[in-house]
This record gives structure tokens, C-alpha cells and sequence, in this order.
């Protein structure tokens, strides 16, 4: 028997954290002959809440699960922990942007940085989802200056997710057959979900369709607004949908990336694509041997070029509205 993967999950009394849990516990996420220990953190009135999860993780008598720690204090969440997984934050309501909740949310990822510097594995994967995530992944890493930078990103794998499927409903072909999709920067309307590279059969998807005004006037704003339209429709944020591209975020990282194919993630950059260093952006990515790589050397116009940079514009203001909470230089 493999010996047992740690993995902190913030957050995990609310609704994501209940789609996601079992998961996990299941083996949906790292195999289904890897042991897992589960880290569960949230808040202190939220204990309650989360003692009924652990009930229920119980009751489902899952084979691979070893054990379970819950706490409110970050240090014991994050003790020997392989994986953070860090859901925990206020989530948006109607007629809210993410970024209105940098000053709910953006202390957190203060306080788990440090955490997470302290207490963590040095090789840890840390995967920032509560909003607004990117920055509040950049937040992270800086409180975390004992660990490598590489050990963090934030999850625009939900864009890329929705982004495959509205190319495979409008061409009526299957998720799997769709490549090189690109969520390039904030999980934000400001995102650019770009199609230049995409392909099915090693066909240009650009080509493939015939009215190109739908790219920019249905596909692009579709993807950018899909979580403002599950609101609306739901009354509250995603929740499932996020939980499973938490997973294939984490699959892909710690398993590689399909061979000839990238996928999404939000990592620092690095100065590629003209993005200078200091921000976590979505770019291209492919994993190998439990680290990401950002795709190089694909041709940009520019059109394109002006869309990456608004995307950027808009986290630098985000990280301008947080600049206390950055320590580390
Ligand atoms: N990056 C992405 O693609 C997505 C991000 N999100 C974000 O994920 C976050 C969580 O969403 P939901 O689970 O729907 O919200 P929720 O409100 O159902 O659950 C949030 C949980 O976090 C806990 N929490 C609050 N402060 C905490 C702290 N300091 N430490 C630990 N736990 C804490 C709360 O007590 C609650 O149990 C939100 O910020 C939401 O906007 C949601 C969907 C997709
Ligand atoms: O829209 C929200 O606030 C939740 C989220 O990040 C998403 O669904 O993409």
C-alpha cells in the first residue's frame, strides 16, 4: 500500500468543499490505490457544519480514506500537508464582480501563506481557488517566502472546462476531441478565452467555424460571464463544476498533461508572453513530473495582444488594492 497523501481543504464546511470532499475521499483525484489523509479547515462557527461532512465522510465507509483532521487553525491544517487546496472565502452574490471581495477575502490568503510557510511540506502544491483567485494566490506566495514559487497557482481550469464544452456543443463533437484551448489571465470577465490555437482532428477550430462573429460575439463573452449566468440562474456560485476542475487541476499536476495537448492554469509569471513578473495570470500549461511549464513560442497577434494585456491591467489593480498584504519582495 502506498503511504497516505495529505490534502488541506479550506472552506470544506461550505458548498464547494461538499462537492468536492467525496471526491477526493473516493479517489477521484489522485487514483484509486492512493491513501489519503483529509486536512479539513474552516472557521470556528462553522464547526458544526463541518463535524456533519466528517458524519457523512464516515457513513460512506471509503476504502482509501486513512484519516481525518478538523480544525480552525490554519498551522494544524497545514502540518505535513502534500496539497492545499484553498477554497475558503467569501463567495460573490448578485451583481458583485470577484474582485469586490478582495477586502473580505484577501487577509485570509495572508494569514494561510504564513501557515502554509510554516507548517507546510517544502514541495507542496497549492492551489488557490476562493476569490478573487488569482490575486489572492499572489497574496499567498508572498506570504510564503520559504517555499518555492512553484508551488503555487490558482484555478482558471473552470473557464478552460467551460470554454472546451461551448466548442464541443457548437460543433457537436465530443470534450475530449478539443485541444489547446488558453484562458489567458484573470479569472475575471476580463479573462481572454482564446480559440487561435484550438484543435480537433489537427484542424484549426477557427476554421471549423463557419460564422466567425459568434467568437467574439457569443463564445468569448459566454465563457467570460458563465459564473454571473450560474448565479443568476442558481441564486448561488458554482459549486460542482468547481469542485471537478479543482480535481483536474490537481490530476494534471501531480499526473502530467496529455501528450500534444495543454491545459489552463494560473501560475506567476515569468515575463513570457510580455507578461511582466508579479502576478499569478492564466497561461498555457503542461505538466510533467509534478511541475508546470508555460507553453512557449505560440504566435500572438495583435488583437490578441491587447486582449492579454487588459486582463493584465486589471490584476495589477487588484494587486495595487492589496499591496499591504505583500511582505515578501
Ligand atoms: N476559482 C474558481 O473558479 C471559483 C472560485 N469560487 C470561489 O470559491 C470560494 C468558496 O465558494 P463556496 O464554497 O461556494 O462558498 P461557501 O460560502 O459555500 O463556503 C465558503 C466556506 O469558507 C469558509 N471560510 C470563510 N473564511 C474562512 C477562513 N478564514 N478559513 C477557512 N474557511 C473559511 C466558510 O465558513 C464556508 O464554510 C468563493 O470565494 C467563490 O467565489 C467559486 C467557484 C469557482
Ligand atoms: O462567479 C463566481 O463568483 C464563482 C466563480 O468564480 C465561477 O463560477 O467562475
Amino acid at each position: 500500500m502506498k503511504p497516505p497523501v495529505r490534502v488541506a481543504i479550506t472552506g470544506a464546511a461550505g458548498q464547494i468543499g461538499y462537492n468536492l470532499l467525496f471526491r477526493i475521499a473516493a479517489g477521484d483525484m489522485l487514483g484509486n490505490d492512493q491513501p489519503i489523509i483529509l486536512h479539513l479547515l474552516d472557521i470556528a462557527a462553522a464547526q458544526h457544519i463541518l463535524n456533519g461532512v466528517v458524519m457523512e465522510l464516515h457513513d460512506c465507509a471509503f476504502p482509501l480514506l486513512m484519516d481525518i483532521v478538523t480544525t480552525d487553525d490554519p498551522l494544524i491544517a497545514f502540518t505535513d500537508i502534500d496539497i492545499a487546496i484553498l477554497v475558503g472565502a467569501r463567495p460573490r452574490a448578485k451583481g458583485m464582480e470577484r474582485k469586490d471581495l478582495l477586502s473580505a477575502n484577501a487577509e485570509i490568503f495572508s494569514i494561510q501563506g504564513k501557515a502554509l510557510n510554516q507548517a507546510a511540506n517544502r514541495n507542496v502544491k497549492v492551489l488557490v481557488v476562493g476569490n478573487p483567485a488569482n490575486t489572492n494566490a499572489y497574496i499567498t506566495l508572498k506570504n510564503a517566502p520559504d517555499l518555492p514559487i512553484k508551488c503555487f497557482s490558482a484555478m482558471l481550469r473552470l473557464d478552460h472546462n467551460r470554454a472546451l464544452s461551448q466548442i464541443a456543443l457548437k460543433l457537436g463533437q465530443p470534450v475530449s476531441k478539443i485541444k489547446k484551448m488558453i484562458i489567458w489571465g484573470n479569472h475575471s470577465s476580463t479573462q481572454f478565452p482564446d480559440l487561435s490555437h484550438a484543435e480537433i482532428d489537427g484542424k484549426k477550430i477557427l476554421s471549423l467555424i463557419e460564422d466567425q462573429s459568434w467568437v467574439e460575439a457569443y463564445f468569448i463573452p459566454t465563457v467570460q460571464n458563465r459564473g454571473t449566468a450560474i448565479i443568476e440562474a442558481r441564486g448561488s456560485s458554482s459549486a460542482a463544476s468547481a469542485a471537478n476542475a479543482i480535481i483536474n487541476h490537481i490530476q494534471d499536476w501531480c499526473f502530467d498533461t496529455k501528450k500534444d495537448d495543454w491545459v489552463t492554469m494560473g501560475i506567476p509569471s515569468d515575463g513570457s508572453y510580455d507578461i511582466p513578473e508579479g502576478v499569478i495570470y492564466g497561461f498555457p500549461a503542461t505538466c510533467q513530473a509534478g511541475t508546470y511549464h508555460i507553453v512557449q513560442g505560440l504566435e500572438i497577434n495583435n488583437i490578441a495582444k491587447l486582449k492579454m494585456f487588459a486582463t493584465y491591467q486589471e490584476l495589477l489593480e487588484e494587486k495595487n488594492a492589496i499591496k499591504h498584504l505583500l511582505p515578501r519582495q
